[in-house]
């Protein structure tokens, strides 16, 4: 069967590696059950991703579907250091996204290809707004734990006293969750938060939840039960995760900015369990004497080591890291120090004992579905949550950090000990363990009959059974969408213009 004959779902990405992951996994999974998936982010990243990893405009298989990819045009130069204020950035994206999108939309029905059901990540919720006036069915994916969702729908709501300035410290006691001392709690939401914008971002999401017909989320049953019924009864949850895991397709399609260095040869040299893997995910970067301290404990606890150590932005403000003199030399062939990892591959890797993380809500997942224990180091935002629900909650996990908030200087002799304690010992064994038992359950939530299988095909079902009822019709009348017109650059065709007049006459 061509793509033309598909259901054509359309996924549109925050460009952020930790956004991009999950949505594109997504699209993957929804491509094998049978649809025909685009998936756009701006361009900016979409040049990283062509490069990096090959993405392409023409439809790759998945399944019994079809993936492709269209990127589009943000308005600014390639090199705008504006787009690394969120601030600037986002009412930027909302700006041009909202007519663009909708041009987008309109070519693919003319090629035969009709959306019948658009879907972003976390940041962008306009996307939901674009569904609206184009008489679309939209859904969300959330990209952190239901745990945080609900942390956050209790702030925006106002239904439970979060720290504020006359009381900082205090603890949180959300339904159905575990008690949160005042640095558990998505730091996001403190009102000392460096990040205010990552605040305004989030919350953003939450003035247009009741616009997408499904909030998708990448956790699952057995991981978070409780909070998950508890939210179900309030927004309309579907979880589907973990979604990195393609039982039924594995393919090639991946959505990576930097091209992976090689790490699976020197993996393959080392014995079973005798590696830590150290990365801090795509956004965090720590200050140099954190980083020191950490090259410290890893050559003084003896373990092998694959750190990865990722350039930042030109534009981020960050100063670039540099190891110890001598610490190459002196790992030797115990260590091995790289831009960017192929961290799926290595968490599934038989030598790796376990995984310093900052607690990302991906690196999470991957590492839970991978039977991997953590040394958690979160820094802000939903990883203080994560680490506390790592440590505490599923039991995989030591603490070697509460977070950037506590401004503490985590020694060498802390991390060696940690490292120690999750990779020899009563500790690392149970540790072990637990993750062992999470990543079955994991497994079985994706396999067939599982919860987020089931899940996923009521998704599927949805989109279809409204795609019918829709008529997949070309784009109803967008008439706020048209006083936009007139303020973006590059990358929107002169075309625009007229046919927002034909649509709205
Ligand atoms: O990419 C960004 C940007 C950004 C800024 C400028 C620009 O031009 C493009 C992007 C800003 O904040 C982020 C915050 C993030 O938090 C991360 O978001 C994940 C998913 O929400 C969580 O799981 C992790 O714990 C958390 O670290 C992840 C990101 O990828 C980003
Ligand atoms: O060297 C690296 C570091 C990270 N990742 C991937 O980047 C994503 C990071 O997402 P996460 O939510 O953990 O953290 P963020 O970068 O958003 O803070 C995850 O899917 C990781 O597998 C990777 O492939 N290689």
């Amino acid at each position: 069967m061509g793509s033309e004959t598909l259901v054509h779902v359309f996924l549109v990405s925050f460009p952020g590696q930790g956004h991009v992951n999950p949505l594109l996994r997504l699209g993957k999974r929804l491509a094998s059950k049978g649809l025909l998936v685009t998936f756009s982010t701006p361009e900016s990243i979409g040049k990283q991703m062509r490069k990096a990893s090959g993405c392409s405009d023409e439809p790759s298989p998945v399944g019994d579907g079809f993936i492709r990819f269209e990127f589009f045009e943000d308005g600014w130069d390639e090199d705008e250091p504006r787009r690394q204020d969120l601030d600037q950035y986002l009412p930027q994206l909302e700006k041009v996204g909202k007519v663009v999108i909708p041009e987008m939309i309109r070519k693919n029905a003319e090629r035969g290809r009709p959306v019948s059901c658009l879907i972003n990540n976390p940041f962008i919720p306009w996307v939901s707004d674009v569904a609206e006036s184009l008489g679309l069915p939209s859904a969300m994916l959330w990209v952190q734990s239901c745990a945080c969702f609900a942390a956050y729908y209790h702030y925006y709501h106002n239904l439970v006293r979060f720290p504020s300035e006359e009381a900082m410290e205090i603890d949180i006691q959300l339904p159905c969750m575990p008690l949160l001392k005042h640095d558990e709690v998505p730091s996001f939401l403190y009102p000392t938060t460096p990040y205010p914008f990552l605040r305004r971002a989030i919350m953003g999401q939450y003035g247009n939840l009741e616009k997408p017909f499904c909030i998708l989320m990448d956790t699952f049953h057995a991981l978070e039960a409780e909070i998950i019924e508890y939210m179900s009864k309030i927004c309309p949850i579907l979880t589907v995760g973990p979604l990195f895991k393609n039982p039924r397709a594995p393919n090639a399609v991946r959505g990576d900015f930097m091209k992976a260095d090689d790490c699976i040869g020197w993996l393959d040299s080392k014995p079973p369990k005798s590696v830590v893997y150290v990365s801090f995910g795509s956004v965090v970067y720590l200050k140099q004497d954190q980083w020191d301290e950490i090259a410290y404990g890893l050559l003084n606890s003896g373990v092998n080591f694959i750190w990865v150590m990722k350039p930042p932005h030109k534009d981020s403000g960050y100063t670039v890291l540099t190891l110890p003199d001598g610490f190459l030399e002196k790992a030797g062939d115990k260590g091995k120090v790289v831009q960017w990892s192929p961290q799926e591959q290595v968490l599934a890797h038989p030598s790796v004992a376990c995984f310093v993380t900052h607690c990302g809500w991906n690196s999470t997942m991957e590492a839970l579905t991978s039977g991997m224990p953590v040394v958690a180091f979160p820094q802000w935002g939903d990883q203080v949550t994560d680490a506390k629900y790592l440590v505490d909650i599923f039991k995989v996990g030591v603490r070697m950090c509460r977070g950037e908030a506590e401004d503490k200087l985590i020694t060498r002799d802390v991390v060696e000990k940690c490292l120690l304690e999750a990779t020899v010992g009563p500790k690392a064994a149970e540790m072990q363990e637990n993750a062992l038992k999470w990543k079955a359950e994991a497994e079985g939530a994706i396999a067939e009959g599982g919860s987020s299988e089931r899940n996923l095909q009521s998704f599927v079902d949805e989109v279809k059974r409204r795609s019918v009822a829709g008529g997949e019709a070309l784009p109803k009348v967008a008439v706020d969408l048209v006083e936009e017109v007139g303020g973006i650059g590059k990358g929107v065709e002169k075309s625009t213009t007229n046919w927002k007049m034909e649509i709205v006459s």
